[in-house]
């Protein structure tokens, strides 16, 4: 009855409205967010790497969308009407500087590439609008994409940096905190200087014309600080480095000490005392003002670099044009290869995973990191890089320690083919299926060496230097053991106090970061408290040696006496064993 008459009741024009309103609300705030609709038609962008169950990268929202080639969907800003002739002219400026950067590729293509189907063009990947690789024809899968041969005249190394560039400035001692990048960063900076208006920069190395013109032109397709907002947390505001910084154990004020303390030293050793060569700004041919040799131009290059730059063939590089493909999952990453008519130029390639039709977007993978490293390195984190829950832990060598030079002297010169060991090493922790909260087998080596001591410190007599890395991989004796579970364990608990302290809010991705991490850390301490509670039933040094010395078994007297080879009297064969411990 009650419904009959409220459907059948006439309604005052207001409720009418209201009630309008009402509805247009619940469709605005509920309905569309669900359906991730926009409200407002010229905010929408068309994208086709960006998945439905996914949000799309606001700022700092840096989760990499799934890549699927099939689909083309509309995705939503959130940008209102009055940005959208922002983003025209965004887009019309990335066309401009695709359409410079592709000329230039083109005059000098023969020597650069001996293979190239895709051009750059605009690429929404990422949430704004920027630049990646374009099909120029139809790809199938297992075709190169592109691939470029290695030649200093356009490859940016820190090889180039040391022998060529800065070989009259550097000292060839100089080892910055930032390493090879930060040569490769150096060497940027220079290409930066040499493309700007003026004379700034070291010449070299000398390049034909129209190679320098596509480094030129590849210079002004970068993001700059100031011209195109750069995604990278090296340039976050400083409270959103703040909740990164304790977000993950992997520490970003670290990276901007390093980052720091290697610019200082250059300004003040090498860019101030030449200001002409090496200037404090620039101006790019466009017109654009941009930092150059100085603290601000060193992080920004460290920025480029560190996203742009692949390590192949033993060595960090960053080749202009194959910088320029965008992340996608399932994707191949650059690899090295043999390219020209003998199949004998040696260079990097890129096969497509799948097929492409002429004018889509393809893709490279930037390979397997953890979330945080992809996050520090290419300012995202793809979804591939939460599958598995990492989280880096750092453990030194306590330089108090009373071996402690043996210790030195062990991860220097005896770790057998391994490199040599700095006494503080970092290890990933992980949760992943098959090695949920296990450590890596070297991080338990490191710890069975640094907590060497009492009792089993005469594994450190020097009779067994050339062993006793190898003993290491193997648990050696129970309060070793306890002492490496426990040290472990502090590590882990330590840890998540500190992310525990992170406040909430932030940028969504250290949140996200946070949680992963959270899960590796937690997962290896739960795997640590099984292992001390099993600690009695491992097998130890000493027992290992007894066995292989066949002296693990009971003595009886009716064996030995069996045995032909003994005469009377003795229990055991003269040189039957080996006590070298
Ligand atoms: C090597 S550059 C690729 C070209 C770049 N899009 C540009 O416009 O110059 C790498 C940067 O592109 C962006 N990027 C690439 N793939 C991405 C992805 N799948 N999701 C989000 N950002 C991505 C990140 O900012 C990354 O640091």
């Amino acid at each position: 009855m009650m419904k009959m008459m409220t459907t059948t009741r006439r309604h005052s024009p207001t409720a009418v409205a209201a009630s309008w309103l009402f509805l247009v609300h619940v469709v605005i705030v509920v309905v569309l967010p669900i359906l991730r609709i926009p409200t407002t038609v010229d905010s929408f962008v068309i994208s086709r790497s960006s998945s439905l169950d996914y949000p799309t990268c606001a700022s700092h929202n840096n989760i990499a969308n799934s890549n699927d080639h099939n689909r083309m969907i509309l995705r939503a800003t959130s940008e209102t009407t009055s940005s959208t002739s922002i983003e025209e002219e965004t887009q019309q400026h990335l066309e401009e500087i695709s359409r410079n950067f592709n000329n230039a590729f083109e005059n000098c293509r023969k020597e650069i590439t001996r293979t190239c189907n895709v051009k750059m063009g605009l690429s929404p990947t990422g949430g704004s609008m920027r630049l990646g690789w374009i099909a120029t024809k139809d790809i199938k899968k297992g075709e190169i994409i592109a691939n470029m041969p290695y030649d200093e005249l356009w490859e940016i190394s820190s090889k180039t940096a040391r022998k060529t560039i800065f070989k009259d400035v550097l000292d060839d001692k100089y080892e910055g905190w930032t390493g090879d990048t930060g040569l490769v960063a150096l060497s940027l900076l220079n290409e930066i200087a040499r493309s700007s208006k003026g004379t700034a920069g070291i010449e070299k190395p000398e390049r034909p014309p129209q190679i320098q013109s596509f480094i030129e032109e590849w210079i002004r397709s970068l993001p700059t600080p100031t011209e195109m907002k750069i995604d990278h947390p090296l340039f976050w505001p400083e409270e959103d480095q703040e909740v990164l910084q304790l977000s993950s154990n992997t520490k970003i004020y670290r990276v901007l000490d390093d980052i720091e303390e290697d610019a200082k030293w250059l300004v003040e050793n090498i860019f101030e005392k030449d200001r002409e060569t090496f200037p404090e700004k620039v101006q790019l041919s466009s017109g654009i003002d941009v930092p150059c040799f100085s603290v601000e131009g060193y992080k920004w290059v460290m920025a480029l670099t560190q996203s742009r730059s692949f390590f192949v063939d033993g060595k960090s590089r960053i080749m202009p044009f194959m910088d320029g493909g965008n992340h996608d999952d399932d994707a191949m990453e650059i690899r090295p290869g043999y390219m020209g008519t003998f199949g004998t130029t040696k260079g990097a390639e890129v096969i497509a995973n799948t097929k492409y039709k002429e004018g889509e977007e393809v893709f490279l993978s930037y390979g397997p990191k953890s979330a945080a490293d992809y996050l520090l390195e290419h300012g995202f984190c793809p979804r591939s890089s939460f599958k598995t829950a990492v989280s880096e832990v750092t453990i030194e060598i306590d330089s108090e320690d009373r071996f402690y030079d043996d210790k030195l002297d062990i991860l220097e010169f005896e770790t057998y083919d391994q490199a040599p060991m700095d006494p503080t090493q970092s290890f990933d922790v992980v949760s992943a299926i098959g090695r949920d909260g296990e450590p890596d087998p070297a991080f338990l080596q490191f710890v069975r060496l640094k907590k060497l001591n009492s009792m089993d410190a005469f594994m450190l007599e020097s009779i067994f230097r050339k062993e006793v890395w190898g003993f290491m991989a193997l648990p050696v004796s129970e309060s070793n053991e306890l002492a490496v579970v426990e040290t472990i364990s502090d590590i882990c608990e330590s840890s998540l106090e500190d992310l525990n302290q992170c406040p909430e809010g932030g940028p969504e991705i250290c949140t996200q970061l946070r949680e992963s991490e959270t899960k590796a850390i937690k997962r290896t301490l739960e795997f640590m408290l099984r292992e001390k509670q099993a600690l009695d039933l491992k097998e130890y040094y000493q027992e290992r040696r007894l066995k292989d010395l066949g002296l693990d078994s009971e003595w009886s007297r009716e064996e030995d006496i069996g045995d032909p080879e003994l005469s009377f009297g003795q229990t055991r064969a003269p040189g039957g064993s080996d006590f070298d411990w």
